[in-house]
């Protein structure tokens, strides 16, 4: 019976096979009722760091912790049957070793069960991600505009809009898919870049930010819902939502304040006596 269940579900090694074949499709997904709704959608559901942000409110994402990405990662194990999911590391659980990076991965999959953890950076990742696959744990890649480092950049910045800039990130791409990652995703860079890495590594890319040409794709599923008042460029909006609460909530007000709301049919009745 599990050998049935796993076996419906979308595999590591089936997504890096998708490189230059369909496109991958990505979201990011955070709860159970929402991963219920993708599952037969998307290849691949991220319960991303940007969590802290998008439902938590953070300014950042610096101050998510490894107790928040379980408690969301087992939210969306729960209604996520087909699709693969993978777990960000957040900051500072996995940058000081690579002993630290699996301990911590580690404890994702064991307490979550999804398939593979993702972590932020290129050459200087290297040796973590080898440590991390050589050991069992499939990683993705990020590379490009990686949050993580926003003090560094001093904001959340587009790479390689400079031909100056190339060598460093193409030599990032190369580092974590060298090392085993199986994925890589591909955050805010301009398009011939993007393109250049995508031809260049065997691993598939997956863009954010990054332009059409890379193997896959994914977004925030806010974002692309329209509950982010202040959207990037790179979103495309596909429903209103927040627009839609907001009329959903002012019209419940008023029917409350109307006393239309309950109605007879929301009513419990007495139980007939005898
Ligand atoms: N809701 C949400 N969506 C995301 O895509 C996202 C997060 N949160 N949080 C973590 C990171 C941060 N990301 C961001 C946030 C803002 C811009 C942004 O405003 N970019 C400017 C261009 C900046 C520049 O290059 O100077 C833009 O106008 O798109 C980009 C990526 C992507 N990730
Ligand atoms: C934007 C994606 C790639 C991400 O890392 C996140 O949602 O945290
Ligand atoms: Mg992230």
């Amino acid at each position: 019976m599990s050998a049935q269940v796993q076996s419906k579900r979308i595999s590591v090694p089936q997504i890096r096979a998708r490189k230059g074949g369909e496109p991958i499709v990505c979201l990011t997904c955070y709860h159970a009722h929402t991963a219920r709704l993708l599952d037969e959608h998307v290849d691949l559901m991220l319960v991303g760091d940007s969590l802290g942000m998008v439902i938590h409110g953070l300014e950042t994402t610096l101050g998510v912790t490894m107790e928040m990405m379980i408690l969301h990662g087992q939210a969306v194990m729960r209604g996520a049957k087909k699709a693969l999911v993978v777990v960000d590391m957040p900051f500072g659980s996995y940058e000081e070793s690579p002993q630290l990076a699996f301990k911590n991965a580690a404890r994702i999959l064991a307490e979550t069960g999804c398939q593979a953890v993702k972590l932020e950076g290129g050459v200087a990742m290297a040796e973590t991600v080898a440590y991390l696959t050589s050991r069992g744990i499939p990683v993705m890649g990020h590379i490009g505009l990686t949050p993580q480092r926003i003090q560094i950049f001093g904001g959340f910045k587009t790479q390689g809009r400079t031909e100056a800039e190339w060598p460093a990130i193409e030599a990032d791409a190369k580092a974590i898919a060298e090392a085993g990652a199986f994925a890589l995703t591909l955050e805010g860079m301009a398009e011939p870049l993007a393109a250049k890495i995508t031809k260049e590594i065997t691993i598939p890319t997956i863009g954010i930010g990054a332009s059409p040409l890379c193997d896959g794709q994914i977004l925030v599923m806010e974002d692309m819902l329209g509950l982010n008042p202040t959207p990037p460029k790179f979103v495309r909006q596909y429903a209103e939502m927040g627009a839609d609460i907001e009329a959903a909530v002012k019209a419940y007000a008023a029917d409350v304040r109307a006393r239309t709301f309950p109605g007879k049919e929301n009513v419990y009745p007495m139980k007939k006596a005898g």
